[in-house]
Parts: structure tokens; C-alpha cells; sequence
């Protein structure tokens, strides 16, 4: 628990903002068999723009998908249990995903530069567990997005409309994740709508919601722009509360 203090402490530094970046697929966006781009509501974007934030404010990536995948290529029990589910499309349960994004949480490094976490919480308990962690973050960036597949030889995500496969060869072999076969994807979808009305509620007052269907810059430049916001006010903030301790 002397660890909680650390985390709190990493997110009151002025210089770090935590966001959380959530994908959101939009309510209109049904699933419907026969329409295949709607039916793989996903985020290309996401990744991507993690990796701008990291590299523009310094912040930790915490992915969850990337955790689970990890503990599943290296066999752990942890993982065993994690593929399971992950195959079904279901989410992976709390005793696995809350202990293993908290154990990531509490490495020095996070406490140092602060933190971006990706694909968590997705449920209501996982935003709970957050809470009563004492983890708050200062941001919630929800991503509305659509289109992405990812190509099975070279590992190369693309979109269908702002990064179309090269030729009709790559075109023809985009693939989903193993993961992310059709009827696993409805059921994400699925209970990505029962969760998702849940987790904003805890969020309410820090969401950002950004359109992820346009290019990469157009949607970060948004995102930079929500961050560069919290930072200021955060810095606003604490110079008041400094100028406040010299008075007294
Ligand atoms: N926060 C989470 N809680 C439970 N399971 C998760 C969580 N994040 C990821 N997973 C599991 O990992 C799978 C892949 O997640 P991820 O890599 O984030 O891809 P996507 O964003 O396309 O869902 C999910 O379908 C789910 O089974």
C-alpha cells in the first residue's frame, strides 16, 4: 500500500498528465454481418497516438491488450487463463487485468513520468478498483474511430480509408488479431456497450471525446491540444498554491 503514495505522487507533478485513452465505437456503428468495416469497429489510431503522447510528454504507454499479449506469449498461468478469454472476444477477469495493470502502475519509472493507460478500465469494477487505489487519472481521451486491419505477414497495421493497403495482394490478406474473428468481435462490441456507459460515468468531468476518423495529425493535434489544457491549468494551479504558502 506505501506504494499508493508514489502513484499519487507521480500524478501530482505538474509536468506529467495521466490520460487514459479509451476507444469508442459510435452508436452508430451496428453490427452488421454483411458490412464488413462496421462490423470490425477498431482503432488504428489508438497505438499511434499513444505513441505521440509518449513521445511529446514523456509518459509511460500502459497498454492492457499488450500486457495480456505478453503473459500469453510467455505461458504464464496468468496468460493461460487470459487467452482463453481472449479468444472468446469476453473481457479477461479482474484478478488477472486490476493486479497486473496495478503491479505496471507501481514501477518507478511510471512514478516518474506519469502515466498513459490504454485499453483500461473497460468495465465499471476496473474503473472502481481504480478509485479505490487511489488512481486518478486527469484526462479520459475517448477515441471514436473505425476501420482498422492489421496485414498477417508483416505485422503492419492499416486503415481502410486514411491508410489504405499498398497494393490488392496486401489487401486481400488483412486480417483481424486472433482475437478478432467476426463473432468475437460482435460480442466485444457487445459488451463494450454494456461497459463503456459505466466507465464515463466515473470519468464524467475529465472526458475528452476526439473524432478518430480523420488523419493521425488532425487527431492528435486534438488530443495535444485537450493535454496542453490539463497541463496548464495544473501548472496554473500549483503556482497559486505556492504563491498561497508564501503568504501565510
Ligand atoms: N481492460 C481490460 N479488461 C479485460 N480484458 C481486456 C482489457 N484490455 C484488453 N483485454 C483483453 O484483450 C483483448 C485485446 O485488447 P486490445 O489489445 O486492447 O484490443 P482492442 O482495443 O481491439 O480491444 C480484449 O479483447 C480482451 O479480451
Amino acid at each position: 500500500m506505501a506504494c499508493l503514495g508514489c502513484l499519487s505522487f507521480a500524478a501530482a507533478k505538474p509536468a506529467a498528465a495521466n490520460p487514459l485513452l479509451r476507444r469508442h465505437c459510435p452508436g452508430n456503428s451496428e453490427v452488421r454481418a454483411s458490412e464488413d468495416y462496421d462490423i470490425r469497429c477498431s482503432c488504428i489510431w489508438k497505438g499511434t497516438q499513444c505513441e505521440l503522447i509518449k513521445d511529446k510528454y514523456g509518459l509511460v504507454h500502459i497498454a492492457a491488450g499488450d500486457l495480456l499479449r505478453a503473459e500469453v506469449a510467455a505461458g504464464t498461468e496468468n496468460g493461460k487463463q487470459a487467452k482463453y478469454y481472449m479468444e472468446k472476444g469476453m473481457l479477461v477477469p479482474d484478478e488477472i487485468v486490476v493486479n497486473m495493470v496495478k503491479e505496471r502502475l507501481l514501477q518507478p519509472d511510471v512514478e516518474e513520468n506519469g502515466w498513459l493507460l490504454d485499453g483500461y478500465p473497460r468495465s465499471l469494477s476496473q474503473a472502481a478498483a481504480l478509485e479505490n487505489l487511489g488512481i486518478h487519472p486527469e484526462l479520459f481521451i475517448l477515441l471514436d474511430s473505425c476501420g482498422r486491419r492489421l496485414d498477417p505477414v508483416t505485422g503492419k497495421i492499416y486503415h481502410l480509408k486514411y491508410s489504405p493497403p499498398e497494393n490488392e495482394e496486401i489487401a486481400a490478406r488483412l486480417t483481424q488479431r486472433f482475437d478478432d474473428t467476426e463473432e468475437k468481435v460482435k460480442l466485444r462490441l457487445q459488451t463494450h456497450h454494456q461497459n463503456v456507459e459505466a466507465v464515463l460515468g466515473v470519468y464524467e468531468n475529465i472526458i475528452v471525446k476526439i473524432n478518430g476518423n480523420a488523419p493521425k495529425g488532425q487527431v492528435f493535434s486534438e488530443i495535444d491540444a485537450a493535454l496542453s489544457e490539463v497541463l496548464d491549468k495544473k501548472s496554473k494551479e500549483s503556482s497559486s498554491s505556492m504563491a498561497a504558502s508564501v503568504v501565510h
